[in-house]
């Protein structure tokens, strides 16, 4: 049997008794915007910081679901603002999110918003990225079964009128499954399923020692990533918690490694190869939705 349709649900109660909603980040609205008849048919959304990476995964899809039209030409809807790039490919849509858990709630909020409005029904959201492996070789891919705050927590804390709210980071476990499942159909595509760190800084709060300030030594450093992967831990990034809190059911964190973090800070790593390791979820999300779509069995 077929799972009954869910619609994109937001929690506020305070939206309804709005005239019009303008969605400032995406330079979209209500009044201005036909939302249902541009966004209405929307089935994948995937997520990423870079706006090049995500224009690049756009142009991808599209050679993929073999659409008509010049993949080069695709649009950045949000050309109004330089704040989040956006394309959208037949049931795909493509948006940037910035670096770090603020950037990612905004366009969140108003990612979910534009849904809502544009009344999309079983929608399945990806964040694709890239990290730090803890204890993989670099280039593996991980897709995380839950995203977990520096103690390890899968909880997100928000201060809401000055007191601090935790919201639960599980994330679809039918989904992660599903994914790597899929990644096993794939050539040069090593997964893994394990829990994702999400932290609000790359260098001091990613247990790095080449940032401009360093407040701990290398044993100390490597005491912590030990405790990590004990608790399940084999990437860190930065967006996950807020991420997984903010959409969880159908929801998926696909990252790239780029390093070991046992063996290092610095990436090192040349750029054709890193432009490849980021490839690597993409081809797996194109996988997955060639799958659902009936284009392949
Ligand atoms: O999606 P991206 O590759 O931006 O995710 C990670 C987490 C931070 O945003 C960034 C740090 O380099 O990469
Ligand atoms: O080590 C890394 C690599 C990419 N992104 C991160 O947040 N950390």
């Amino acid at each position: 049997t077929t799972p009954p349709e869910q619609q994109v649900q937001v929690k506020n109660p305070h939206l309804d008794t709005m005239e019009e909603d303008i969605l400032y980040h995406f330079s979209l609205g209500t009044k201005t915007h036909n939302l249902p008849e541009m966004f209405g048919d929307i089935k994948f959304v995937c997520v990423g910081g870079s706006a090049n990476r995500m224009r690049a995964f756009a142009q991808f899809i599209h050679q993929e679901l073999q659409l008509p039209g010049n993949s080069e030409e695709i649009r950045d809807i949000c050309e109004g603002t330089d704040r989040y790039c956006m394309y959208k490919v037949g049931p795909v849509l493509s948006i940037s999110h910035g670096m770090g858990v603020p950037s990612i709630s905004i366009m969140l909020h108003e990612l979910i918003k534009l849904l809502h409005h544009a009344h999309c029904r079983d929608v399945v959201l990806f964040r694709i990225g890239t990290s730090g492996g803890v204890g993989l070789a670099p280039g593996t891919v991980v897709i995380s079964s839950k995203a977990v705050d520096h103690s390890f927590h899968p909880q997100f804390e928000q201060v809401v009128l000055g007191k601090v709210i935790t919201r639960s980071t599980e994330l679809d476990e039918g989904l992660a499954n599903e994914l790597l499942q899929y990644s096993t159909e794939l050539q040069d595509l090593p997964t893994v399923i394990g829990n994702t760190m999400c932290t609000h800084d790359f260098y001091e709060g990613q247990g790095r020692l080449d940032g401009a300030l360093c407040s701990f030594s290398p044993e100390e450093k490597l005491e912590y990533l030990r405790k990590a992967h004990e608790a399940g831990v084999r990437n860190i990034e930065m967006e996950s918690t807020v991420f997984a809190a903010m959409c969880r059911v159908c929801a998926a964190v696909i990252c790239v490694t780029l390093l070991n973090r046992f063996e290092g800070d610095q990436i090192t790593t040349p750029h054709d190869v890193l432009v490849e390791y980021q490839q690597r979820p993409q081809v797996l999300v194109s996988h997955f939705i060639k799958k659902r779509l009936g284009l392949i069995i």
